[in-house]
């Protein structure tokens, strides 16, 4: 098992496609690079939202999986999710991530059914049983649909395995209750919009989509704020949400993606019903690149 450091801020890694959908390696490759060697990201998480995931074949997953951990090598730490309902899809994943050398596993809370907690618990404990690894749980509540109070994580992180958690929600109270309570729970803030007052409360990285392009505000907030520099780091935060916020009202991954291409790395295209990218769109994400980068 690795027992390499997890902390550290993370890009959610985007996957270049091509017009039919298929995964463009060349790209993704890129992709990758551009995120060690510009972005400077201590790692990668591989087959998040960000990623598409949910709407790949296992192959697909496979495939991303082994092109990430080939071109990244172990520059970076990699933590693969591999959470899905179809939960032997995620315990051959976290197999078949292990054996490549992943760092760390991470999977989302069951979703779509309205779970029990016994058979959320179930479901992560099944995932990690096998494997000779360590889980985070991924919880981001507003896409899943799936809360989980301060006592149910507690007896998730009862399990030695489960080492700790990708938060995205902008429930700070949660997240105040959780770092006190549970110190040694590694903790990744999921809002890049919110790192400033996530890193204030004490979590330990950062896991973000707009990190493949905004890495390097996003390392100034987290050092800043680590040294209680709060308004040199709130600075950074504001420029940071402008960027979100035309990002997001330009459409979430397309964007990056474009964003990206303006860089000079060919991130492609999202993956069908996610649309195509109209001129219009196309047009504003270099404005968009002009203004910020
Ligand atoms: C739904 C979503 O994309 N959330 C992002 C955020 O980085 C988010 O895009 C960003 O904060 C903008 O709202 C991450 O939490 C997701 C993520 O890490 C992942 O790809 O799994």
């Amino acid at each position: 098992m690795s027992t390499r450091d997890l902390k550290g801020l993370y890009s959610a890694l985007l996957v270049a496609f091509d017009e039919n959908g298929n995964i463009n390696e060349k790209g993704l490759r890129q992709i990758v690079r551009h995120n060690i060697d510009v972005c400077k990201m201590d790692g990668l998480y591989v087959g998040g939202s960000t990623g598409e995931n949910f709407m790949l074949s296992t192959e697909e997953k496979k495939r991303i999986f082994e092109i990430a951990k080939d071109e990244a090598k172990d520059d970076i730490t990699l933590i693969a999710q591999v959470g899905s309902i179809n939960l032997k899809e995620s315990v051959e994943l976290a197999k078949f991530v292990t054996d490549l050398g992943y760092d760390a596993i991470s999977a989302v809370t069951p979703f779509y059914y309205k779970f029990s907690f016994d058979e959320i618990k179930y479901y992560y404990e099944t995932i990690i049983k096998d494997v000779d690894n360590r889980m985070i749980i991924y919880s981001i509540p507003f896409l899943t649909g799936v809360d989980m109070s301060l006592a149910q994580f507690g007896e998730l992180f009862a399990n030695p395995k489960i080492v700790g958690v990708k938060f995205t929600a902008a429930d700070f109270y949660l997240l105040e209750r959780m770092r006190k309570t549970y110190p040694d729970v590694l903790i990744f803030a999921g809002f890049d919009e919110m790192l400033l007052p996530a890193t204030v409360l004490g979590v330990d990285g950062a896991i973000g989509s707009t990190y493949n392009v905004n890495g390097v505000r996003a390392r100034q907030i987290f050092e800043l704020a680590k040294q209680e520099k709060i308004s040199e780091a709130l600075e950074i935060q504001h420029v940071t949400n402008d960027l979100i916020t035309d990002i997001l009202d330009n459409g979430l991954y397309g964007t990056i993606k474009l964003l990206l291409e303006e860089a000079g790395v060919e991130a492609g295209c999202c993956r069908e019903p996610m649309k195509k990218y109209s001129p219009e769109m196309r047009a504003r994400a270099k404005e968009i690149y002009k203004k910020y980068f």
